[in-house]
């Protein structure tokens, strides 16, 4: 298998911030998807939504998780709806080990609420995140690894995930 560290879940769960310890602790390449489709394609996240809807910002997605996914000893962090595709999901799973990072709808409504970056909160926060919380029941389980993050630091997640990888593979 490739040494990708894939990491899943729903917006605010904490993939770019665990991403980045993870990345500090392997030193392997940090990916986060987002970022790498906004340099790639040249128009913010919010802009492509807008002018060329979800539809096409999903294909962009794909498009760049199947390049990303192509190299390897990275961790990768995705964009929220990723494993909504059944491509994706086949391609993550195809080319490293997926991590999904849960966390109840309060505590990511406390984590993005300063935020004005992500489309598919627009509006009322409460109702949309509890929308998408109920949503996407079920699009992050065939992860192999799951962590629950309410409550924890950073560290401590970093801490139980590494336990949880080691368990699997002796990459770190
Ligand atoms: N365990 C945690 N404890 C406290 N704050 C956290 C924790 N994890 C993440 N945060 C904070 O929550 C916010 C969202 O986290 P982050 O950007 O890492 O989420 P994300 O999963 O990458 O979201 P998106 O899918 O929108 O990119 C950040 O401000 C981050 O500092
Ligand atoms: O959950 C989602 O569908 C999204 C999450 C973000 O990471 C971005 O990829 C985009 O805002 C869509
Ligand atoms: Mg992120």
């Amino acid at each position: 298998m490739k040494k990708n560290l894939i990491l899943i879940g729903l917006m605010g769960t904490g993939k770019t911030t665990v991403g980045q310890a993870l990345a500090n602790l392997t030193n392997w390449h940090q990916v986060d998807c987002d970022q790498w489709l906004v340099n790639h394609y040249g128009m913010t996240i919010p802009f492509i939504f807008k002018e060329y809807g979800e539809e096409k910002f999903r294909q962009m997605e794909t498009e760049s998780l199947t390049t990303i996914l192509q190299g390897d000893c990275q961790i990768v962090m995705t964009g929220g709806g990723a494993p909504l595709r059944e491509d994706n999901r086949r391609i993550m799973v195809e080319n490293g080990l997926v991590i999904a990072l849960q966390a109840t709808a309060e505590t990511i409504i406390e984590r993005v609420k300063m935020d004005q970056n992500r489309p598919l909160l627009e509006g009322n926060l409460v109702e949309r995140v509890n929308t998408l919380v109920d949503e996407r029941k079920g699009v992050y389980d065939f992860a192999q690894i799951q962590i629950q993050t309410d409550g924890k630091t950073i560290e401590e997640i970093v801490a139980e995930l590494k336990g949880e990888i080691n368990k699997r593979i002796d990459w770190i």
